[in-house]
Order: C-alpha cells, then structure tokens, then sequence
C-alpha cells in the first residue's frame, strides 16, 4: 500500500520521479516539478545573463546559446583543452557543443531541457574558461 495521491501531494519534497509505489503511472515532469527537485534550472532572463557574461570574457550569448571562440597554438593544443573541457562536461553531466578547426575550438552551451540558458550553462563556461 502506497502513499494516496493527497498524501503525496502535502509532502514538502516530491518523492523522486521512478520512485511511486500508488501504481499510478507516471506522469512527464512538468518543467516545476523537475525545478524543485534540483533538477533542472530556470531559465535565467536577459540581464542576468548579461550581467553574469561580464564575468565570462571568452563568452558571448549567441541567442538561446552562450557562446566561445578560442585559439590555440596548434591542434594538438586545442585538443588537449577538447578533452579536459570534455571530462568537466561528464562531471556536470552537462555537455557543450564543440567545433574543432586545427587550431580553433568553438563551443556552445545551452539548457536544452530547459529551452534556454540556465545557471548550468553559466557554471560551465566557468569552469571550462578557467585555467585556459
Ligand atoms: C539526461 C541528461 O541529464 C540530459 O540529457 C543533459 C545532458 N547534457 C546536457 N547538456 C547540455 N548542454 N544541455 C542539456 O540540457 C543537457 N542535458
């Protein structure tokens, strides 16, 4: 015997999507639900993605996108910083489209779940700028 639908919906935090034992079939997680269960960002408005760029220098929004052009001496070099980019984008399970051109790497981060830019898009470009 499960929780009844009315219990579940007093409780502060939502059991996690997976998890229901009432037999109800699961439903999508609706863009709030997946909010407060930490898993998914809001999408962040104009001024504060213009606001957190200025901290960004090597990134630019490109619409839905955050965007970065980066050059480096050689493609060895630019693949070395492919790959380490690569490990922190398995570490945030948050993946950034990448271009590599011998020496030019481009990259573009969005929230693809979320229809937009998010703090995770913020948060990487961060971590990937750093240390470049
Ligand atoms: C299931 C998994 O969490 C999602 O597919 C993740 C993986 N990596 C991702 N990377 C990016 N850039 N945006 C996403 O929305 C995204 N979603």
């Amino acid at each position: 015997m499960g929780p009844t639908r009315a219990a579940n919906a007093s409780r502060s935090t939502p059991e996690p999507y997976g998890l229901r034992t009432d037999g109800q079939k699961f439903a999508t997680p609706t863009a709030p639900a997946l909010w407060q269960a930490g898993r998914m960002s809001r999408l962040l408005d104009g001024e504060e993605i213009a606001r957190q760029l200025q901290e960004l220098p090597d990134w630019k929004q490109d619409g839905d996108q955050i965007v970065a052009d980066l050059e480096f001496d050689d493609f060895g070099a630019a693949m070395v910083f492919v790959n380490r980019t690569a490990e922190q984008a398995e570490e945030a399970n948050h993946h950034p489209d990448i271009d590599i051109r011998w020496n030019k790497v481009h990259l573009a981060l969005t929230s693809h779940d979320a229809g937009g830019l998010t703090q995770q898009d913020i948060e990487l470009a961060h971590r990937i700028s750093e240390g470049t």
